[in-house]
C-alpha cells in the first residue's frame, strides 16, 4: 500500500480562486480588504514566508502592507505600531510573524492585536471562543488542515485523532478544532510516556513537533490518515516531522512541501477576506 497524497499545493490554489472571487465582490462595493504583516528582525524562514504571505495576497487583490522593525526593536515601540494598525479603517487583519526575537513579550504583543482584526487567531478571545467550541477567528495552519481533510472529504466526526505538539500555532488549535468537528483528542508532547503506542491508536495523526524524521512506521495504523506539519530545513532541504516509509503504512500523507504549508496562507487570506466582508456588513 502507499498512502495517497494529500496535494495541499492544487487544494490552495483552487482555495485562493474562491477568495479571489470574493475580493471581486467585495472590489464592486469599493472595499479592498487589507492586510497587515508585522515582521520584526531577520530570522530567514520568516522573511519567506511574509514574502509569500504579501505576494499570494497581492494576487488575490487583497492589500498587503508588511510593516518590518528591527530585530533590537523594543516592547514600546512593537505596541505603538500594533496600536496604530488596530485603528488604521483600511487594515481587515493584522498578523504578527512569529517567531519575535528574545527581548520581546509574545503574550503581550499577541493581547495587544485587537481581537477583531486578529487574523491569526492568537488573541485569547479568540482562542477562548475556539476552546468553548465556538471557532471564529482561528490560527491558519490549523484552518488549513481541516481544509485539506475536507477537501478530501476525510471524516473527523467519531475519530480517534492524535495531535504531536502542544504549540500555540499549530497543535492547540488544531486539536481544539478536531474536537469542534467530533473527533476524539488526545494530544502528546515531550513528557507524553509511550508516545509511539499512542500514536498507534489514531486515525488522524498530526504530526507537528518540529523534528526531522520523528514520526517512524511505528508510530502509524495502516491506513491512517497522517498529517505533517513539520517545516525542517536539513542540509539545506526542506523536511517534515515524518519520514518518508511512513507513505507505505498511512492511507493518506501530506507531502512537505506541497502539504499544510500552502494551506496555511490559502487560510490566512480566505480569513482575512471575512474580515473585509465584515466591514461591508458593519456599512
Ligand atoms: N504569525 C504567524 N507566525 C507563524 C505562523 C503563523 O501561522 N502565523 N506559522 C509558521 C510559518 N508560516 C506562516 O507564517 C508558514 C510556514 C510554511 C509555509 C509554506 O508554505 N511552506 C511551504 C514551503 C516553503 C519553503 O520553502 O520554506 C510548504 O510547506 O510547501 C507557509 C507559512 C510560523 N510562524
Amino acid at each position: 500500500m502507499t498512502a495517497t497524497l494529500l496535494d495541499g499545493k492544487t487544494t490552495a490554489r483552487t482555495w485562493r480562486a474562491a477568495t479571489k472571487a470574493r475580493v471581486d465582490q467585495l472590489r464592486q462595493a469599493a472595499i479592498t480588504p487589507g492586510l497587515a504583516v508585522v515582521l520584526v528582525g531577520h530570522d530567514p524562514a520568516s522573511e519567506i514566508y511574509v514574502r509569500n504571505k504579501a505576494r499570494q495576497a497581492e494576487q488575490v487583490g487583497i492589500t498587503s502592507i508588511v510593516e518590518r522593525l528591527p530585530e533590537d526593536t523594543t516592547q514600546a515601540a512593537v505596541l505603538a505600531l500594533v496600536d496604530r494598525l488596530n485603528h488604521d479603517p483600511h487594515v481587515d487583519g493584522i498578523l504578527v510573524q512569529l517567531p519575535l526575537p528574545v527581548q520581546l513579550d509574545e503574550t503581550a504583543v499577541l493581547l495587544a492585536v485587537a481581537p477583531a482584526k486578529d487574523v491569526d487567531g492568537f488573541h485569547p478571545f479568540n482562542l477562548g471562543q475556539l476552546w468553548s467550541g465556538h471557532p471564529d477567528l482561528v490560527p491558519a495552519t490549523a484552518a488549513g488542515i481541516m481544509a485539506l481533510l475536507e477537501a478530501y472529504q476525510l471524516p473527523v466526526a467519531g475519530k480517534n485523532a492524535v495531535v504531536l505538539g502542544r504549540s500555540l500555532i499549530v497543535g492547540r488549535p488544531v486539536a481544539a478544532l478536531l474536537l469542534a468537528a467530533d473527533a476524539t483528542v488526545t494530544v502528546a508532547h515531550s513528557h507524553t510516556q509511550a508516545v509511539e503506542k499512542l500514536a498507534q491508536q489514531a486515525d488522524i495523526l498530526i504530526a507537528a513537533v518540529g523534528q526531522a524524521n520523528f514520526v517512524t512506521p511505528a508510530f502509524v495504523k495502516p491506513g491512517a490518515v497522517v498529517i505533517d506539519v513539520g517545516t525542517n530545513r536539513v542540509a539545506g532541504h526542506l523536511v517534515g516531522d515524518v519520514a518518508a516509509e511512513v507513505a507505505s503504512q498511512a492511507g493518506y500523507l501530506t507531502p512537505v512541501p506541497g502539504g499544510v504549508g500552502p494551506m496555511t496562507i490559502a487560510a490566512l487570506l480566505s480569513q482575512t477576506v471575512d474580515l473585509a466582508e465584515r466591514r461591508q456588513q458593519r456599512g
